[in-house]
């Protein structure tokens, strides 16, 4: 072993979060160790964000031909190159690499050390035949998929994200265990790229999300013609002994909720039913971190049970989503480096599904504010009234905003086209704990999608303005001349 290295921080794991933490705290003068195993940018470069959003991208290309019917246009039928379409998808992930590279970090003066991390104490983490010590550590080491113990399942070839993106042949029939985000993007780009696709939930198609606007996604991909198994649970899986596809398929044994059950026939299985917390092999217990099922311990201000010791990402086992991994690593950068108070808050995160229609969401949905017991007023409305969405023939979808009856804005859904960039608007309004007021006297150019977000604001005020009350007072007025 090597003489131990000293470092102002020790961040293990080079995703969205430690990335972050190491850019920032280097180039603020903190000397800084990064170490990671595996590819340099974690999943949402190598496996997640990235490639998923270039393969809906790839497959949004194949799908235009069938929209375009709808404006008098006709195509051929496209031709889809597969291993064109997942060249395209390397190609993306090797054009945004430079940013997370080794290169560029070490020029920004971290140390980076790429090897596996563990704790030996405390006070010491060993990488490969490197101890380092550090004033603080940071785990950002990510989650993997959860692969549920479903009798079979060992034995049988299965995809996750992790190998997805290396196919290099087009499934057949993709079978996709789990209607997440992962479940919805993805079996969305496979359908529309010639896939034939079975999603089987147990659940119901987004269950995080509101059920109104998961609808409208549901309504989608079933006209893309995925197969929908909801309330349905994959129990048993096996290797047929007759197949109609080349590679030998697989059988999906799916159990219903009235107890019936089904068996599935398909080439490949897609395993999208979650993540685990990427800490085996940390060995976390000689450091005195306590960690569960979902993640690593940690307080609001994401310090682990060893004060010394910091869990920021996936890993933490709160939401997870990149631009979380990139709050998380500001939060770290606040209390340690300039000891300010920092304290995790939700209230304001938004998450966006960037199925066909998006799926967008911020702050409390209808359910979870009457989960709450609060009193709240639903503002919606709807694509079809808008003029922009008419033009472009993308009127599935709405907008659902959440106020208090005195019009404080609590939370907002948007299903409809571009309303991952709709949604902005109302990110503001929760972080600025806003009120229906303060959105509905702004000008909104005409005609964009974004005006969903006017109306449904000016629908708060529409009863009182157009009340017999406001009409006696303009007759009124107008008697005055
Ligand atoms: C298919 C898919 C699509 C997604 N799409 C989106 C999206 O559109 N938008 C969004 O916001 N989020 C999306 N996500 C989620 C997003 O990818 C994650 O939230 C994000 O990558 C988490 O970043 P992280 O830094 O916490 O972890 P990771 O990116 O997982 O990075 C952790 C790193 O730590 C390394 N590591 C682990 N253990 C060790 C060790 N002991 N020693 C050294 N290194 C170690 C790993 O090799 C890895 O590189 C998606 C996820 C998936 C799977
Ligand atoms: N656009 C985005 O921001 C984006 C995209 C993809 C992933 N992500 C992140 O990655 C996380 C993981 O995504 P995910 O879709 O894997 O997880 P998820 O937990 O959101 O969904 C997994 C689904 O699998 C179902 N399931 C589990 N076991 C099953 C079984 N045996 N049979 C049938 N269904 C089963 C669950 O009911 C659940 O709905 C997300 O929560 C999100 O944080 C984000």
């Amino acid at each position: 072993m090597s003489k131990p290295l000293e470092f102002d921080i020790c961040v293990i794991g080079a995703g969205a979060a430690g990335l972050s933490i190491a850019a920032g705290a280097s180039q603020l003068g903190a000397r800084t160790a990064l170490i990671e195993a595996g590819e340099m940018g974690g999943d949402c470069l190598n496996v997640g964000c990235v490639p998923s959003k270039a393969l809906l991208a790839a497959a949004k290309a194949a799908h235009s031909g069938a929209e375009a019917a709808k404006f008098g246009i006709t195509y051929t039928k496209p031709e889809v190159d597969f291993a064109g379409v997942m060249a395209h998808v390397k190609d993306v992930i090797a054009g945004i690499a430079p940013v997370d590279s080794q290169e560029r970090f070490e020029g920004l003066g971290v140390t980076v050390i790429r090897e596996w991390a563990r704790f030996v104490d405390k006070d010491r983490v060993v990488a490969g035949e490197q101890e380092i010590t550090a004033k603080r550590f940071v785990i950002a080491t990510g989650s993997k998929p959860m692969v549920p113990p479903i009798e079979g399942l060992a034995d049988v070839p299965f995809l996750t994200n992790e190998t997805l993106f290396d196919l290099q042949e087009q499934p057949e029939h993709l079978i996709v265990m789990g209607g997440g985000p992962i479940g919805c993007e993805l079996s969305q780009a496979f359908a529309r790229l010639g896939t034939q696709v079975s999603i089987v939930e147990m659940a119901s198609l987004l269950p995080k999300d509101d059920p109104e606007a998961a609808d409208v996604v549901r309504q989608s991909l079933r006209k893309d013609g995925v197969f929908l198994h909801e309330g349905a649970k994959v129990t048993r899986v096996s290797s047929p002994v007759e197949s109609p596809f080349k590679n030998g398929g697989v059988t999906v044994e799916v159990e219903r909720q009235d107890g019936a059950t089904e068996q599935l026939q398909g080439s490949h299985l897609l395993v999208a039913a979650g993540r685990t917390p990427s800490i085996q092999g940390l060995d976390l217990e000689k450091a005195g971190v306590e960690f569960h099922r979902a993640g690593v311990k940690v307080d609001a201000g994401l310090r682990t049970s060893n004060r010394k010791i910091y869990a920021v990402g996936d890993v933490a086992g709160g939401p997870q989503f990149t631009h979380v991994a990139s709050y998380h690593a500001s939060l770290f950068i606040r209390s340690f480096l300039f000891r300010l108070p920092a304290r995790t808050d939700y209230s304001a995160l938004p998450w966006v599904t960037y199925s066909d229609p998006e799926l967008a969401h911020v702050g409390l949905t209808e359910k979870m504010a009457d989960d709450q017991g609060l009193t709240v007023q639903v503002l919606r409305w709807p694509f079809a009234e808008n003029d922009r969405a008419q033009s472009e023939r993308q009127t599935a979808g709405l907008l659902k905003a959440i106020t208090t009856p005195k019009g404080r804005i609590l939370g907002c859904t948007i299903v409809g086209a571009h309303a991952g960039e709709a949604i902005y608007p109302w990110v503001l309004a929760l972080h600025k704990k806003l009120s229906v007021k303060d959105m509905v006297g702004m000008i909104a150019p005409y005609p964009t999608f974004g005006e969903v977000t006017k109306r449904a604001t000016g629908s708060y005020y529409t009863p009182k303005l157009f009340s017999e009350r406001t009409k006696w007072l303009v007759r009124l007025l107008l008697k005055l001349g």
